[in-house]
């Protein structure tokens, strides 16, 4: 591998940020240590992920879905550990797909850890990858346990959010509770999240309109995280006494992230939808020599 001019591209939505990866045919080895390296933002690419990109058919564990979905977004944490799934990843990955003339604008499904997903590439006027993109990402689901989250002496009750991935989301007074998240909160009782958590906290903006900070597992805090700002969402409408199931109107929420904006809407069949930018940057060849020293 290490001879080969392996291509990559730079990507992100709501600045959470992902070095992509294609490798239609499943023939890269990507190791944890080396997604650790593409991730680096001093001494390789920079990213909160790696988006590898590769033909459902031609990944185990993706197989199963080639006839739903070509395409599998092989999702890795910036650390290099496996993740279900990732909201932003997604739409990214989808912009990736338009961008090398994969697919075209309208309709499109992605394989996931987390089963299919529905993605919507919107057309735009000011052109090619630059409308919003709409993911169906799923029932979310609310266990019951009450989940404690602390940081700096502090604590705050917290709501167990699975989007397919685990979430913690705590309401707090003011975002600066999250302190300098270098790592992860303590939460408890530690056997809710036996392989960790991603953490949010939440603040209220308005009306159905609130603001998050994040800690993603095996990424530290990033600017955005597309699953943690649905989990906000259906926490916030819980909290509110918002249920489509029960009303049967479908509820939205605006979730301000560091990095941007996401608009998340509840239908009342449970499923959660999620509509933000998604964008390319640059786009170039990994170095030989960088590559060959990075797995040696
Ligand atoms: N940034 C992502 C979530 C990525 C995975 C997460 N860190 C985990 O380990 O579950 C998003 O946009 O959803």
């Amino acid at each position: 591998m290490s001879n080969e001019r392996i291509a990559f591209l730079k990507g992100h939505g709501t600045e959470n940020d992902f070095v992509i990866v294609p490798d239609p045919d499943g023939r890269l080895e990507l190791p944890a240590s080396l997604v650790a390296r593409l991730c680096d933002r001093r001494a390789g690419i920079g990213g909160d992920g790696v988006l590898h990109v590769v033909r459902s058919a031609a990944h185990p564990e993706a197989r199963a879905m080639a006839d739903e979905a070509e395409w599998f977004m092989d999702y890795r944490n910036g650390d290099g550990s496996v993740a279900e799934m990732c909201g932003n990843g997604v739409r990214v990955f989808a912009r990736y797909l338009e961008h090398a003339g994969l697919v075209e604008a309208g309709d499109l499904a992605i394989a996931t850890r987390a089963g299919v997903r529905r993605v919507h590439l919107a057309k735009d006027a000011a052109g090619p990858g630059t409308g919003e993109v709409t993911v169906t990402m799923g029932r979310a689901e609310l266990p019951e346990e009450q989940v404690t989250v602390t940081v700096g002496g502090r604590s705050w009750p917290a709501r167990n959010v699975n989007m397919g991935n685990p979430h913690a989301v705590a309401f707090v007074e003011d975002l600066d509770h999250a302190g300098d998240l270098l790592s992860a909160p303590p939460f408890s009782p530690a056997a809710v999240y036996p392989d960790g958590v991603n953490v949010e906290f939440v603040v209220d903006r308005g009306p159905r309109h609130v603001a998050m900070r994040v800690h993603e597992r095996g990424s530290g805090e990033t600017r955005s995280c597309g699953t943690g700002a649905c989990a906000v969402a259906v926490a916030a409408a819980r909290r509110d006494g918002d249920d489509p199931a029960i009303t049967g109107s479908p509820v939205s929420y605006t979730v301000d992230v560091p990095g941007g904006r996401l608009v998340i809407t509840e239908l009342p069949d449970g499923t959660v939808e999620m509509t933000g930018p998604a964008v390319i940057v640059a786009e170039g060849t990994i170095d030989p020599a960088w590559l060959a020293a990075a797995t040696a």
